[in-house]
């Protein structure tokens, strides 16, 4: 795929669709809100160039309009496009046989302790030319694409030294520059302790702060700055030192927050203002009502705990808390090789207790706001960018029932179709 751009004033039309899922808002909601989905049953959607024009309800004159392209939607349900707001996207080589070495009983943290885990995929990652990691990165924006995702939060930290970091990130303003998904940059140069400072994690972010992130920051190359806040890993104490540098410099901050062990990561997270706290398996209910309190997008990882065959986290109480959830796929290489979405879609509903209305939030506003975008997409509101994607069943309850297998239909970008599931062919 290429990016497509919509023609300024172009405008498309999506007609009389069985249901319109808005999830209508401009910030995360939290809690009970998180039910609140906006359905309108049989209204159409005014699309144009990249921008949400308008929604007519049911029976809304469309006559004086002379759209350059009409879809008909009858029977389909049309919904935000997915925000993916948790990926490591970018990274070289593969770790299948991790894959199997966990299917006969080792821990995430044995492989680790093995020389296998993050670090395994660090020596792919800095072999790995620029051209290699572009395709694949291109194929697996593909891949989401065709789930309904339209933008996707990719990070770092397969590198670990400053030459890897940046050729990772500018893999991905070049993927941003070159396919029709839309990209939000994370530094996680924090994401594992390198061989090379092996019982010096304090010195290593040290390095990280001095002379890793200011490049970045002057190039542009990330928005975000996130860190592996864990035991054996980056300490509390460490990660505040990181996470206040990286706000000083004027990054956003993100968390990998209590994912193997209570370590008080998303109390971290309420403390230093961060946009969101991911995995959340052992957050405890001080950390929960402090993310609560603070509006800290609290993400929920399911794909990565059924990968490990670990718990879930405590969706049902943080809502009930009053946090806002984010549902993403985590897609890495190592505890969680999917970009499927309905796979986080059965796992969510079926074993976290959460309802599909919340899950859908999740997946679109809340994921949105998880990367600092409900402003601009996430829900289908006017003045958004035309990120639409429709479902080919008449009801947003199909999409759970159909368990684990895509509804997507057709997706538009920016108001451009760049995904068509009924051109397929099957040869
Ligand atoms: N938990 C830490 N980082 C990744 C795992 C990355 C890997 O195993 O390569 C995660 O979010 O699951
Ligand atoms: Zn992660």
């Amino acid at each position: 795929m290429t990016k497509k751009k919509a023609e300024d004033n172009r405008i498309l039309l999506l007609e009389n669709a069985s249901q319109i899922v808005t999830v209508s808002g401009f910030e995360a909601k939290k809690g009970e809100q998180m039910q609140d989905i906006g359905v309108i049953e049989g209204g159409s959607i005014l699309v144009k160039g990249d921008r949400i024009e308008k929604i007519l309800m049911p029976g809304e004159s469309t006559r004086d309009l002379v759209p350059d392209e009409v879809i008909d939607c009858r029977g389909k349900t049309i919904l935000p496009g997915f925000v993916d707001s948790h990926t490591h996207l970018v990274f070289g080589g593969y770790r299948e046989n991790e894959y199997n070495w966990r299917l006969r009983g080792d821990s995430y943290v044995d492989i680790m302790n093995r020389g296998g885990g993050i670090i395994n995929s660090v020596r792919g990652t800095r072999e790995a030319s620029f051209e290699i990691l572009f395709e694949t990165g291109m194929k697996r924006l593909d891949s989401m694409t065709r789930f309904g995702v339209t933008t996707v939060e990719a990070k770092s930290g397969y590198g670990l030294d400053k030459e890897t970091e940046l050729k990772q990130l500018e893999v991905m303003k070049a993927l941003q520059d070159n396919h029709s998904l839309d990209l939000i940059t994370t530094f996680m140069g924090a994401h594992s302790i390198p061989t090379e400072y092996k019982g010096r994690g304090a010195e290593f972010i040290e390095y990280l702060i001095e002379e890793v992130m200011p490049v970045v920051k002057e190039r542009s190359l990330a928005e975000f700055c996130d860190i592996f806040c864990e035991k054996n890993v980056f300490s509390v104490e460490e990660s505040r030192r990181l996470l206040n540098a990286a706000k000083a410099m004027g990054f956003k901050l993100k968390l990998h927050a209590d994912e193997i062990v209570q370590l008080g990561g998303s109390e971290l997270a309420a403390e230093v203002g961060a946009v969101s706290a991911d995995h959340l398996l052992q957050a405890s209910d001080e950390g929960i009502n402090a993310m609560a309190e603070a509006g800290v997008v609290a993400t929920v990882l399911p794909c990565t705990a059924f990968s490990l065959k670990e718990h879930y986290a405590r969706a049902r109480y943080m809502i009930e808390r009053g946090c806002a959830v984010a549902v993403a796929t985590d897609f890495n290489p190592g505890s969680c090789f999917t970009e499927s979405i309905p796979l986080a879609i059965a796992l969510t509903t079926l074993q976290m207790d959460m309802r599909i209305e919340e899950v859908i939030t999740g997946l679109t506003l809340n994921g949105a706001a998880a990367v600092g975008r409900a402003h601009e997409i996430g829900s289908i509101d006017p003045g958004k960018k035309a990120d639409l994607v429709i479902h080919e069943f008449p009801s947003y309850q199909y999409i759970p029932y159909h368990i684990g297998v895509s509804t997507v239909e057709k997706v538009i970008k920016n108001g451009r179709m760049i995904f068509d599931a009924s051109k397929i062919e099957i040869l």
